[in-house]
């Protein structure tokens, strides 16, 4: 019997569908073949919570240190794209700046007031669309922030952004890449060049490069803004989204802020805004009931894990309240578990919190339905809201 053969539900899995509504398959594949080959992604997805964690923990077996993954082809290699020591080495010169207290200190009050800028200017309008007029701007602000790239603006990191996502998704498409990603990211690495040169600039990279060469601090630089804007934005609409969908949910937050926190949790274990990981097998294994072999994709389905009935009774509802709601497995976990884990939920949790209280009667525009949508990064495409103008 054939791989496809023996996982007939893996079979008949399209990634469109995955990429519109995967929660119903998910479900099915988890309860039924929890680690299952997917013709269409080429490899195997793994949607059972302990079995995402098996493979997460494990990167002497399960590698992202691969040449087909894309992003490594575009910024070389980083702390996303190496694993064991060479890992270790990209990776512990930033952790510093993003452990809890860092965060609080040197990130809460640029929020704050980029926060409220964004607001003050949407205010008068009583309506938008705040995936870009909102997520996405703060997003780009707070990476800049943390980048501290001398001479460099928000809309110069957000150009270099979108050119570098073109040319990693050219490669994940299978094409050939243009050459703005390239060019994005030699601008890139000039600008981390003047920044590390500057002694007297406080900016992270300047610390980082007392331990890695300008080219290594250049890789993982663009790594901090690829994965710190996208997700960001989705992490922020995502959650908006599901409390403005859940009047009941949104009162019980209003009512006690502490809950806020729980809402946050909540939405990233339904919604994930990076839905999968991939990994690749360095040798031939055994995962749950699948045989795998050396070389073959390994992808995780976060979002499947995240509504394992094993672990999050009642997965599929949204409940602010839920005790274990931490569990989540949004940031990944292992080696590679999100290096800003805190700033991002700190970013989530003030933006949320000054919306909700300079908006009056925030609520989702009927004219406009909004939907989670994508395969690998998942949020409605647009979030449009109306409120109550102060008169
Ligand atoms: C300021 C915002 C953020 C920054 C700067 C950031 C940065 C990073 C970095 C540098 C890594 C690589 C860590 C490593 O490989 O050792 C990482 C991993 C990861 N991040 Fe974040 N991140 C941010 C926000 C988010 C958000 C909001 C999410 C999801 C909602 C997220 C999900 C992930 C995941 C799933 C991984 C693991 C990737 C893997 O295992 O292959 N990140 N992040």
């Amino acid at each position: 019997m054939s791989v496809v053969d023996s996982y007939p539900l893996g079979a008949a899995t399209t990634l469109a569908e995955l990429a519109r509504d995967p929660h119903p398959r998910l479900a099915l594949l988890r309860a039924q073949e929890p680690v299952s080959w997917l013709p269409e992604l080429d490899g195997w997805l793994v949607t059972r919570r302990d079995l995402a964690l098996s493979v997460m923990r494990d990167a002497g077996t399960f590698t992202v240190d691969d040449p087909r993954f894309s992003t490594a082809q575009v910024v070389g290699p980083s702390m996303l794209s190496l694993d064991g020591d060479h890992h270790a080495l990209h990776r512990e010169p930033f952790t510093a700046p993003f452990r809890p207290r860092a965060v609080r200190d040197g990130f809460a009050a640029f929020i704050e007031q980029e926060t409220d800028r964004l607001i003050t200017m949407l205010e008068p309008t009583g309506a938008t669309e705040l995936r870009r007029a909102f997520a996405g701007p703060l997003a780009v602000a707070v990476v800049t922030e943390a980048l501290g790239l001398i001479g460099t603006t928000g809309d110069t990191v957000l150009a270099w952004y979108d050119d570098i996502v073109q040319s990693v998704s050219d490669i994940a498409a299978g094409h050939e890449a243009g050459p703005a990603g390239v060019a994005a990211y030699t601008q890139l690495r000039t600008a981390v060049e003047v920044t590390v040169a500057d002694r007297s600039s406080s900016s992270l990279l300047v610390s980082a490069a007392g331990q890695l060469t300008v080219p290594e601090v250049a890789s993982n630089a663009a790594v901090l803004m690829f994965g710190g804007i996208e997700t960001t934005e989705a992490m922020i609409t995502n959650a908006l989204l599901h409390l403005l969908r859940h009047p009941d949910q949104l009162a019980l937050v209003r009512a006690d802020a502490e809950l806020l926190d729980g809402a946050i949790e909540e939405s990233l274990r339904l919604e994930p805004g990076a839905a999968v990981v991939d990994r690749y097998a360095t040798q031939d294994t055994v995962l749950g009931p699948a045989t795998i072999h050396r070389g073959d994709l390994v992808t995780v389905s976060l979002t499947g894990a995240n509504r394992d009935p094993a672990v999050f009774p009642e997965p599929d509802l949204f409940d602010v309240r839920r005790e274990n709601g931490r569990l989540q497995l949004a940031f990944a976990h292992g080696p590679h578990y999100c290096l800003a884990a805190h700033l991002a939920r700190l970013e989530t949790r003030i933006a949320l919190q000054h919306l909700l209280e300079r908006l009056p009667a925030l609520r989702l525009d009927p004219g406009h339905p909004a939907a989670p949508y994508g395969l690998v990064f998942r949020k409605p495409p647009t979030l449009h809201v109306r409120w109550d103008r102060v008169a």
